[in-house]
């Protein structure tokens, strides 16, 4: 059955939502390579996947339909035999370029079963797993010292959120920006190439993953029918918010202002879904650390211009007088992470206080460990769902990175 996509916005019943179970690629970290892994810390793989089934839980329990990005791209190989073109794709992007180490690991993978093959990809293929040694001069002479993988992990494939974004009716594949996560949107691609509930005249691909400019999930919010907020940030530059826009503004969809905001570039802000979500429809989660004193930003609005193929900027300072003005409400509530608090704030932001889920308008999925942000949030007429958070948390995401929605039900 052919599945519906629509998200026209952040808070509307969330019917479909993308999730992958966190699996043996988390394992695969340790300390020397955490870092360019972007981890702080090696997440403990029985409890990580407890909590995170506490996560798909919660929101069966709110409604939502749960689909697994391991087991969608398992089905679309196997409905279009696209096994050999997602080797070889995926060797080529892990940067394997001597024809014996290509070839044997080209062999190990498609010797395995759809499924296995799929979570072996995700989780890395070690150096020793195949007996490189006795049959690749290449190999020997050429490798690092470090070279304990000949396939790295990916251990933040669970943050669904960053490698594609349901916009209207259609998606962005996103181009990441690390090293760590460049192919993770591949497996995105190869459901939209192949699966059958995916492909073809029913899901429009906006701008894909082999734009030059880099644009993550994260960064990407859906106010309304008609404006989407984008962070300028770490992970996403202003020319691929532009490349977006002119997709966006020329195609059959309703988007007509673009809110580029400015972030701080520093890894604990990497995306704005960190610092800024949406959780009804005239309220928002805020980090004060991305305000100025006199609560001052810097954000630009895309708009289509009257000339043909043009856009046109405008550049504004205040956030609440622009949400007013473009979501056309006559007040607009900002809850601050932590209360504001000059240790709370930066503490739960750290472990995505900010970083809210919404189910339905006035419902968020939170970390229970950001319990003055919680509290706060229910002071302020919000339903917040905890779910557990010790593991989950280690890798700098929330609720939101953790999800990547497909179908929100519209008024
Ligand atoms: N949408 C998000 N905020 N995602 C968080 C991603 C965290 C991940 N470790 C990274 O650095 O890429």
């Amino acid at each position: 059955m052919p599945r519906l996509f629509n998200i026209n916005s952040e808070i509307d019943p969330l019917k479909s939502v993308l999730l992958k179970r966190p699996g043996r690629e988390v394992e695969n970290l340790i300390p020397s390579t955490m870092e360019d892994l972007l981890f702080d810390d090696i997440p403990y793989l029985p409890i990580i996947q407890q909590e995170h089934d506490a996560f798909a839980e919660a929101l069966k329990d709110n409604g939502s339909e749960v689909v697994y990005l391991e087991e969608l791209v398992a089905e679309a190989l196997d409905a279009q035999q696209g096994h050999q073109t997602l080797v070889d794709q995926i060797i080529k992007e892990s940067g394997i370029y001597i024809k014996d180490v290509k070839d044997a690991l080209s062999d190990y993978l498609l010797s395995m079963n759809t499924k296995d093959m799929v979570d072996t990809m995700m989780a890395g293929v070690r150096t020793d797993k195949l007996d490189i040694q006795s049959r690749s001069l290449g190999w020997l002479t050429d490798r690092q010292d470090q070279d304990l993988f000949l396939m790295q992990p990916m251990p933040n494939l669970y943050y669904t959120r960053d490698i594609a974004s349901t916009l209207g009716k259609g998606m962005s594949i996103n181009k990441m920006t690390y090293e760590a996560r460049k192919r993770e949107s591949l497996f995105m691609e190869t459901i939209a190439r192949y699966h059958p509930d995916f492909k073809g005249d029913q899901l429009p691909i906006w701008r894909d993953r082999n734009s030059d400019t880099t644009i993550e999930g994260g960064d990407i919010l859906v106010l309304s029918e008609d404006v989407l907020a984008i962070g300028v940030s770490q992970r996403t530059s202003g020319r691929a918010i532009e490349e977006l826009a002119r997709s966006l503004f020329d195609k059959q969809n309703k988007f007509r202002k673009i809110l580029a905001i400015e972030i701080p570039h520093v890894r604990a802000m990497m995306h704005l879904d960190t610092v800024f979500t949406m959780v009804d429809k005239d309220a928002f989660t805020i980090h004060p650390g991305i305000q100025d004193l006199d609560q001052k930003m810097s954000i630009y609005m895309l708009e289509p211009s009257k000339v043909e193929g043009q856009i046109k900027v405008s550049h504004h300072t205040d956030l609440t007088d622009l949400l007013k003005d473009v979501l056309n409400m006559p007040e607009i509530n900002l809850i601050p992470c932590g209360g504001g608090d000059p240790i709370a704030a930066p503490r739960e932001q750290w472990n995505d206080g900010s970083n809210t889920l919404a189910v339905k308008p006035g419902v968020v999925i939170t970390y229970n460990r950001n319990y003055v942000s919680n509290d706060l949030l229910r002071k302020n007429g919000i339903k917040v769902v905890e779910i557990p958070s010790s593991e989950l948390s280690r890798g700098r995401g929330g609720p939101r990175c953790m999800s990547m929605p497909l179908l929100r039900e519209s008024e």
